[in-house]
């Protein structure tokens, strides 16, 4: 047995009650597996076992055993977790520690005492594996959220160890490349015969290649241990708020009963026809309406340029705007320049063409403070962006820093917290959060100051999708009530098919596509262009002979967005 843990369970120093109950799981050498669960359910914490940062960097009090490779972790240090495990975090940032790219990945030949000479060829093939060729020689810290996650990668893929740990090894990576680290993942796992033990929120993407089993955590505890077929054909998805594949929800929503002999955890499966008239049938009843949509300008970007290093443009030549009310996403490749957009409407850095205006006024001339008054941005990593110990003062700054009551202030913030499900945290230290409650709490922090316009950067990034749902119907209703405009920037297609109306898209720093958001996901030349995929709901179409997928699609979205209002 490579991985063992009996009886096992962990607390965190600080908690007063325990984060892992009772584990009992038996990790074969060479399976793969996956870990979903809910935002907070332990599966990190589980990935901190296996790697020695519990008990070795945070502390804690745990009972029960866990062996590795045959031995009791108790008498590891942190040492013999190195020879046996390699990690992907899901904070890249705090896992750099070369000065270049190229140092960053050389990093583990030089622990195993590679000879240098045999270095370089290397990591150059694993640069190209993860398409970062070309950024060898610049700085971890200078690349884009997406590039910095391939760092990390292409960092486990040269380690020669026997059990790899990804965690949340796609939250910030493109459709495409996603798609393609999954499949690096799996020639890992069938040509070298690794153990690879997968976090992950994002189901769907990690079940483009074959699985052995899914674990679900739920508060703790393990409660399923299956095969994806097994899993998806039960209801414990949906009842413990973890999202199901699209296509899967599409086939419930048109009465289609799914057993495991149907093996669903495969969009493609032939098994799947059998289900086509149901689907048919449903796809009959749609009608379509046409919501109308204010057409005064908000945000208009004007011929926009900006580089960083006065050599290669981050944005080069964008122009589009955004109306008062809208909900719109900008899509695009990793590195294609979308954080950059947000940093020149922020003001963080200036512009060096074009202009933005705001209400028709140009931002050059507001302040950074000034310009935080009217746009509210949440950042991609929450760690950029947290700046107090306690949960509650975090979200209660802007409106300190803006001078308003603190009766006031206690009742938006409450308001706020309710909303984004971290009420019961509210007198908790941020360190104690997990990734994705710490995004929430980002988030809160801007909802409570009331934006014009509110620009989010991958808010889904490491959140189920209980949390993210009643998250994003309360962004919906302050879209909908307070006329709050919401721009997001985001990988994650199913959050775009579901609440956006018009994609903008860019490729290499530029602008390739303005269009309605289901146009855009029915042409696989233009998805294709900026790194982007065909949803797995389009597929389902496809294979069922359905033509017009731009209204299958937007009929799924009408269907799923009634029965989250209900
Ligand atoms: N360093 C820490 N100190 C104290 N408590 C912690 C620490 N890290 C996590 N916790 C607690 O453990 C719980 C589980 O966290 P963990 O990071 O394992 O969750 P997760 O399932 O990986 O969540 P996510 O999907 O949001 O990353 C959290 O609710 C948090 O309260
Ligand atoms: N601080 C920086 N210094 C130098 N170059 C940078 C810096 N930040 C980003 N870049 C470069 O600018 C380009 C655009 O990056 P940006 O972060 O805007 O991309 P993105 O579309 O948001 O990517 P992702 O989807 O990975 O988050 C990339 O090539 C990136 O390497």
């Amino acid at each position: 047995m490579q991985i063992e843990f009996s009886n096992f369970s962990f607390q965190y120093e600080s908690l007063d009650k325990p984060t892992l109950k009772n584990i009992n799981l038996k990790i074969e050498k060479g399976e793969k597996i996956v870990i979903i669960g809910a935002s907070g359910s332990g599966k990190s914490t589980i990935g901190r076992c296996l790697n020695g940062l519990i008990p070795h960097a945070i502390k804690g009090q745990s009972t029960g055993d866990l062996h590795i490779a045959g031995k009791a972790v108790s008498d590891f240090d942190m040492h013999h977790y190195t020879e046996l495990v390699g990690t992907v975090l899901q904070d890249t940032d705090s896992q750099f520690v070369g000065l270049t790219v190229a140092e960053d990945i050389a990093f583990a030949l030089e622990n195993q005492c590679t000879p240098t000479v045999d270095m370089y060829p290397v990591v150059k093939s694993t640069a190209q594996m993860v398409e970062l060729e070309t950024l060898l020689a610049r700085s971890p810290q200078e690349l884009s959220g997406g590039q910095k996650q391939r760092v990390s990668l292409a960092g486990i893929l040269v380690d020669d160890v026997d059990i790899l740990l990804f965690d949340e090894p796609l939250a910030a990576l493109d459709p495409k490349t996603s798609k393609k680290t999954i499949e690096i993942i799996d020639q890992l796992h069938r040509e070298a015969g690794k153990t690879i033990v997968i976090i992950e929120h994002r189901l769907e993407d990690v079940l483009h290649r074959h699985v052995d089993r899914v674990i679900l955590m739920d508060n703790g505890e393990i409660v399923a241990d299956m095969t994806p077929d097994a899993l998806l054909a039960s209801s414990l998805l949906t009842t413990h708020g973890i999202r199901e594949p699209l296509f899967l929800s599409a086939l419930k929503s048109a009465n289609c009963h799914i057993v495991e002999a149907d093996k669903p955890s495969n969009v493609n499966t032939s098994y799947l026809q059998k289900h086509k008239q149901n689907v048919l049938d449903w796809f009959t009843a749609y009608s379509p309406e046409i919501p109308a949509v204010e057409q005064a300008p908000l945000l208009a970007l004007s011929e926009l340029t900006y580089s960083y290093n006065g050599d290669v443009n981050a944005v080069d030549d964008v122009s589009f705007t955004v109306n008062k009310g809208e909900f719109v996403s900008i899509l695009g490749k990793n590195g294609s320049g979308k954080s950059t957009l947000t940093k020149l409407i922020m003001g963080v850095v200036e512009p060096d063409a074009g202009h933005i205006l705001l209400n028709g006024q140009d931002l050059s001339e507001l302040s950074i403070f000034e310009r935080s008054l009217r746009v509210g941005v949440v950042m991609q990593n929450p760690n950029h962006m947290i700046s107090h110990h306690m949960i509650f003062d975090e979200v209660a700054f802007g409106l300190r820093n803006r001078g308003v009551d603190e009766d006031i202030i206690n009742e938006k913030v409450l308001q706020v917290l309710t909303l984004c499900g971290l009420k019961k945290y509210r007198n908790w230290p941020i360190d104690a959060l997990s990734y994705g409650q710490k995004k929430r709490v980002t988030i809160a922090s801007i909802l409570v100051l009331e934006p014009e316009l509110l620009i989010l950067d991958e808010p889904t990034a490491g959140q189920d999708y209980r949390s993210y749902t009643a998250m994003l119907s309360f962004i919906k209703e302050l879209n909908a009530r307070l006329g709050i405009t919401v721009v997001i920037i985001s990988h994650d297609m199913h959050l775009v098919l579901e609440y956006t109306t018009r994609s903008i898209v860019l490729s290499d720093s530029k602008l390739i596509a303005d269009a309605a958001m289901t146009e855009v996901f029915s042409q696989p030349d233009l998805l294709a262009a900026a790194n982007l995929t065909t949803t797995s709901l389009y597929e389902l179409a496809i294979s069922l002979g359905i033509d017009d997928t731009s209204a299958f699609m937007q009929y799924f979205i009408h269907t799923e967005q009634a029965r989250n209002l209900a």
